[in-house]
């Protein structure tokens, strides 16, 4: 087995972290969908399908996939994190402390499995056993209502961690949605046994940095997206983590649109070969980076910011970054940058996986001499995450 590792977005890869889409993308309604940060009611049959042969894409051409509830179950076995797990799950805020009682004191009883269940998919208040002790909060809730929620956005798992060479970062996600998801990750990365001696870096209680927004450019360079989700003081604080720990020589801080659309960096520009990024064309004139180097004794240097593409190239020690369009008319540009087309994988130099449905980008890609590798993802991308989104890399062998 190979010591996590990921010093590049284009090493082979030999090991991810995917999440098999499960119960908790059936708790989303036209009435929360927004809140739980999904554009649509995902069929959740074929979105399984649909992640299954994403899986076997990957498989296919040797890659190890962890799956995250896996990953967590067997962490759960262990007393500590069953606990650390059934303490996450319970919000005595919400829940009031009679009902908070209950419920902890019937976690504590069930099996790793069930827990697992529970903290993926959540509890509505109907659901909740029956316990002692009158409850006003119980008695006043709607019985859809969540006493423990839903993470649906567990599927996109290169936000929830990042590795940055030999060492794991949990993120600090932005969206209240999305914030207990950490709590799964930290559990998995302390208990799996696995992962037992991997090392941290920066912390989950930090400045909001997510994994969509961070870029291995090249070995000793870190792009970060700082936008919609990760901000200045994430970016620069994971700078600091990053350069304390000797991990990287250049961070460089990518400005984005505070939309939606372009909620991580990943979503305008991801890597698809040592030398080369694919991006939405109208980011290819405006994106910009500030660039933070390791000053004197623990200080900053900062400058820019100047054009990404050039400060990029400079960073990585090569002459240009090539850079393949999502097409140049805008309208389908449009259209493919809002279902990922700019959001793929690679699973080595020159070999992504994308969505088949981008047939402009995927066709531009292949002139360039990059393979594509096409999956269906008509349910997936229903939560806004293309192959990049949906994928932890843990191990990558070097680039030569
Ligand atoms: N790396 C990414 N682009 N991730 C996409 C995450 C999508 C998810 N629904 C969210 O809004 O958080």
């Amino acid at each position: 087995m190979r010591q996590p590792r990921v010093d590049s977005e284009v090493g082979p890869l030999r090991t991810v972290l995917l999440h098999r889409p499960g119960n908790e993308l059936k708790r989303l309604t036209p009435r929360n969908n927004d809140q739980l940060l999904f554009d649509s009611i995902p069929w959740v049959d074929r979105a399984q399908q649909e992640h299954d042969a994403f899986a076997e894409v990957l498989r296919g051409r040797g890659v190890e996939v962890l799956l995250l509830v896996e990953m967590l179950r067997a962490a759960l076995e262990d007393d500590r994190a069953h606990a650390a797990g059934v303490h996450a799950a319970v919000d005595e805020l919400r829940l009031g402390q009679t009902l908070a009682d209950s419920l902890r004191s019937h976690l504590s009883g069930v099996d790793a499995t069930t827990l697992a269940e529970v903290l993926t998919c959540g509890v509505t208040f109907e659901e909740l056993p029956a316990g002692e002790g009158a409850s006003l909060v119980r008695k006043m809730h709607r019985p859809h209502d969540f006493a423990v929620d839903p993470l649906p956005n567990l599927l996109f798992t290169r936000d929830s961690s990042v590795w940055i060479g030999d060492r794991v970062a949990i993120s600090s996600l932005a969206m209240p949605a999305r914030r207990r998801e950490t709590v799964l990750l930290d559990l998995i990365y302390a208990y799996h046994p696995r992962f037992r001696h991997a090392a941290r870096a920066y912390g989950a209680h930090s400045a909001p940095v997510e994994g969509g927004d961070v870029m291995l450019l090249a070995p000793g360079v870190l792009a970060i997206g700082v936008g919609e989700r990760t901000t200045a003081a994430g970016a620069e604080s994971l700078a600091r983590s990053v350069f304390a720990d000797d991990l990287v020589h250049t961070v460089l801080a990518v400005p984005i649109e505070q939309e939606r659309a372009t909620m991580h960096l990943d979503t305008v520009c991801t890597m698809v070969d040592r030398d080369a990024v694919v991006m939405y064309p109208l980011a290819r004139d405006s994106l910009v980076a500030f660039t933070m180097r390791p000053g004197h004794d623990g200080s900053l240097d900062v400058s820019g910011p100047e054009p990404f593409l050039h400060a990029a190239a400079e960073a990585m020690g090569i002459e240009k970054l090539r850079v393949i369009d999502t097409g140049l008319d805008p309208v389908t540009a449009e259209r493919e940058q809002w279902d990922d087309g700019n959001n793929t994988l690679a699973l080595a130099p020159g070999v992504v996986v994308g969505y088949e449905r981008n047939g402009e980008t995927n066709a531009r890609l292949e002139e360039a001499g990059i393979e594509v590798l096409a999956i269906a993802g008509s349910e997936l991308g229903s939560g806004r995450g293309g192959p990049r989104c949906m994928s932890c890399p843990v191990v990558r062998d070097p680039i030569e």
